[in-house]
């Protein structure tokens, strides 16, 4: 550990006070475990840290974070940090990237850039700092990115001549004059909103936009109307007095000209999101709420920087992959139709958020304002159950044993929300789409209690409705023994290789559990079953007994269902009575009917 950096942290915030949990202990190993930290490779010093969006509160107690003079990233942003910029920072002489926007700091802007050699990006926009932009700035020769855009910044902008520059922001500050030739290569968004002269010889091909233009929310709604945008719209978060909040709208249009993106990034990707910004009134105001445990760090500024894919759209909404800046991925789900109160959504959240076990997806944080709620989990690389189904096919894999891991873990964790909130908990949407593998290759259940939030849910796509139990009409009034039911859809599923709902060759639609339940009333069990699974010898057992859970969690009955904890003890006895599995291909045939169809008689009858 580098022990002078440690203390000097451990004096930084045992001296300021903050309000988002921070896994920071004496006895824990620095590089390796605390949040926002990173060590050089030799954990000799501290290169950078990250503490965006944990609430800081207050002045950054002097002679702490200067004294860690090796760190070259600092971000502070999106935390309630105020006072003066902190003149010690001038002993950062390593600084390559110094993030402190959106916070609430005042005071004049320090006059020694000249000290930080090194600095690559400085972002120190939507904070409340006044008198003029130093002229030391021009001595940055590295500089490539500026912003101090929504402060109360005054006089002449000084002519920075810095070749290396390649995104400015200095707009809504009070400037006065013209725009200095060495900047006029910016576009004039980069100084909109401030007192300039209009004689400014901006390249005729630039859009002008009058100062202070800001986009509507009509725009805003217009633009996320049309086909060709793919985006998320992320309302901003800021603290304080200073009344520059924003809300944040991120759009992807190949088409879009207009960029608010401040600083960093110079590179636009295609794919990349774009950023807007609108004034953000005190309806529209929100902030991303971090859940205990997350050791992600990452604020909206990360979020709206990512470049983001559509990952697929669902019926609460569009999930986006993310990928960060600092190299972590995230999914994030954009909602659509949320009509709950704020107040409301949040308890959800937080019960949500609240819940960690191995077998249930992390919420990891959300968001909320008045036009987006979002929700950020982590991102499972080899995608759902439902993508993975076809591509774990074929030689070499072990057979049943996949099928029977992700159901022992999907079954464990849908009993594991049923306990939740007094047992009032219902996921509500159990489908293969929404099941991930864990670490371990057991399931992992994702997406809970959404459908009480929304307003109104549109009919699921007919793949999907075949999960759904005949008794729940309505998604939000789903129950523990419809999760039972659909869990018992995705066991048949597994075992059939079949979609809940699917069309035969001479397209007649067929609904799987009634397929099931014909086949084995008729004694042609083997019939059901995925002809992959069949090739295997001496599992022919386990896929009764699996097959007996689906049926029995598939009746039509809803008081008849077996309860999950049941269901769970059955799934993993099924595991235990025929361990371990024969790896030999050989094949095997069911040339006469098993006894499965007299055993589950009971079930297939109500059908
Ligand atoms: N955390 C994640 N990691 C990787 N892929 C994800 C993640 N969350 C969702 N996906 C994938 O993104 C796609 C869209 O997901 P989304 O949840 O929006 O829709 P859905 O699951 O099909 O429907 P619903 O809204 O009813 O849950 C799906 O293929 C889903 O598996």
């Amino acid at each position: 550990d580098p022990v002078q950096d440690k203390q000097a942290l451990l004096d930084f915030i045992n001296n300021i006070s903050y309000s988002r949990s921070l896994n920071w202990t004496e006895n824990s190993n620095i590089c390796t475990s605390w949040t926002g930290v990173t060590c050089n490779n030799d954990h000799t010093r501290i290169i950078s840290l990250r503490l965006p969006g944990i609430g800081l509160l207050g002045t950054i107690p002097p002679n702490t974070l200067s004294r860690l003079s090796a760190i070259q990233t600092l971000s502070l942003r999106s935390n309630a940090i105020n006072g003066p910029f902190p003149s010690d920072f001038s002993k950062l002489e390593n600084l390559t990237q110094l993030y402190l926007q959106f916070n609430e700091f005042s005071g004049d802007l320090p006059a020694f850039f000249s000290v930080w050699k090194n600095l690559n990006v400085i972002d120190l926009s939507n904070n409340g700092f006044t008198g003029s932009i130093p002229t030391s700035i021009s001595n940055l020769t590295h500089l490539s990115a500026l912003s101090l855009a929504n402060n109360l910044l005054s006089g002449e902008i000084p002519d920075l001549n810095v070749p290396s520059l390649e995104k400015l922001d200095l707009s809504n500050n009070s400037f006065t004059g013209s725009v200095p030739k060495s900047l006029q290569r910016f576009p004039v968004e980069a100084f909109a909103g401030n007192n300039l002269s209009s004689e400014i010889a901006f390249p005729p091909a630039l859009p002008i936009q009058p100062p202070n233009a800001q986009p509507t929310r009509e725009t805003t709604k217009t633009k996320l109307g049309e086909p060709a945008i793919l985006g998320i719209a992320i309302g901003g978060c800021a603290f304080g007095f200073v009344v520059i909040v924003v809300l944040m709208v991120i759009c992807y249009s190949p088409k879009e000209s207009e960029d608010g993106l401040p600083v960093k990034s110079p590179k636009k990707k295609e794919g990349s999101l774009k950023i807007k910004r609108v004034p953000e009134s005190k309806e529209t105001k929100g902030s991303v709420v971090f859940f205990e445990g997350c050791n992600l760090v990452f604020d909206l500024e990360d979020l709206l920087r990512a470049s983001a894919e559509v990952l697929g759209k669902g019926l609460f909404g569009t999930t986006y992959k993310a990928a960060l800046e600092d190299g972590t991925t995230v999914a994030v789900k954009r909602l659509k139709e949320v009509s709950v109160a704020k107040r409301e959504f949040e308890q959800q959240m937080e019960l949500i958020g609240g819940i960690r076990h191995e077998n249930v997806t992390p919420l990891r944080a959300y968001y909320y304002s008045k036009d987006e709620k979002l929700m950020v989990y982590d991102y499972y690389e080899q995608g759902c159950v439902s993508a993975m189904f076809h591509g774990n096919r074929g030689e070499g894999r072990n057979p049943l044993d996949w099928e029977t891991r992700l159901a022992i873990g999907a079954a464990r964790g849908i009993a594991h929300i049923h306990t939740q909130s007094g047992g009032k908990l219902v996921h509500g949407n159990i489908k293969a789409a929404n099941i991930f593998l864990n670490s371990q290759g057991y399931g992992c259940v994702s997406e809970m209690g959404l459908a009480t939030l929304m307003s109104q849910i549109p009919q699921p796509a007919m793949r999907v409705a075949g999960y759904r139990a005949t008794e729940v009409t309505d998604s939000r009034k789903a129950t523990h023994a419809s999760d039972v039911y659909s869990f018992g859809v995705l066991v048949l599923e597994l075992l059939t290789g079949k979609s809940p709902i699917h069309a035969t060759g001479g397209e007649e639609v067929v609904h799987l559990v009634r397929w099931v339940n014909s086949v084995v009333r008729e004694e042609w069990t083997a019939e059901v079953f995925d002809v992959e699974l069949l090739r295997y010898p001496n599992i022919e057992e386990e896929l009764v007994e699996m097959l007996q859970i689906g049926m029995a969690c598939t009746v039509r009955m809803p008081e008849q269902r077996p309860n999950m904890p049941d269901v769970v003890k059955m799934v993993e006895d099924v595991r235990r009575v025929n361990q371990p599995l024969s790896q030999n291909n050989s094949e095997i045939s069911f040339s006469t009917p098993t006894p499965v169809a007299a055993e589950v008689g009971h079930s297939s009858a109500q059908q």
